[in-house]
């Protein structure tokens, strides 16, 4: 099992931001964790990297709780930049190198494919382009788990429709056996990617399944049935003032 959580919550200062989660991911899957702002995706995501401790319940990344041991095999993306705006991609690249197993070649064609140069100083430029060096190095990383946090934040809808079917058609053709969990509210663009979809909402899991299984027995895509549902929730919530 690559990633498994049992009845897993937590709580920050009393309010929910995850709760009672049971979910398992496969290797080899791409799993796609969706969700309104504020669901608790990227809580769920820094608890597989070990950077937010659960309040209740258990993870286990690689059958171990997650933290130093495991984070070599985990290739992490957060939702902040967080490269030296100094620094070139290059540059993180070989940092990076002294610190995990990479792949160069990788790397490049990744680059390349998002058309950023590698010696550009970061600070000089867009955040769409800065995001994309972020996500060539992520993926540059030979990891069992790639946690990837909004990854395509500040890049054009058209464009990110194309690196996603782009970047997951060739990230998988490298390693069968890797997950990648990728943690998006954009919805509509993502959803028929995902071999498999984790919908949160307030903390709790609003849908679960393939996106066929979810579509066949709502009768709408995911993005409709997500805004369906909270739809109802915020009726219920008027309705129960
Ligand atoms: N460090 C923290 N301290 C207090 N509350 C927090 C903290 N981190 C998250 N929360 C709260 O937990 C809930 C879930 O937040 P989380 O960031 O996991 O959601 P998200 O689905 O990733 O949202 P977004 O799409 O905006 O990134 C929110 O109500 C958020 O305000």
């Amino acid at each position: 099992m690559i990633l498994q959580t049992q009845n897993l919550g937590k709580r920050f200062f009393g309010n929910v931001a995850l709760e009672d989660l049971t979910f398992t991911a496969n290797p080899g899957e791409f799993i796609g964790l969706l969700g309104v702002n504020g669901s608790g995706k990227s809580t769920l995501i820094k608890m597989a990297e070990g950077l937010v401790k659960p309040t209740s319940g258990s993870i286990k990344v690689l059958g171990e709780a997650p933290g130093a041991s495991t984070r070599r095999q985990v290739a992490y993306l957060p939702e902040i930049d967080h490269l030296y705006m100094s620094w070139n991609a290059r540059y993180a690249f070989d940092f990076m190198k002294g610190f995990f197993p990479m792949n160069e070649q990788r790397f490049k064609d990744v680059l390349e494919f998002l058309s950023v140069s590698e010696t550009a100083r970061l600070g000089t430029l867009s955040k769409g382009n800065r995001t994309r060096v972020r996500l060539a190095l992520t993926l540059a990383r030979d990891a069992k788990l790639y946690l990837l946090d909004e990854p395509l934040s500040g890049i054009d809808p058209l464009t990110r429709e194309q690196i996603l079917h782009t970047l997951i058609r060739e990230f998988r053709a490298d390693d069968a056996d890797s997950t990648m969990i990728l943690a998006t509210h954009q919805i509509a663009e993502a959803e028929s990617l995902f071999d498999r979809v984790l919908v949160l909402d307030g903390g709790r899991v609003l849908l679960e399944g393939t996106a066929e299984d979810i579509r066949n027995a709502r009768g709408v895509s995911i993005d409709r049935a997500v805004k369906q549902d909270a739809m109802l929730a915020e009726s219920r919530r008027r309705g129960g003032k």
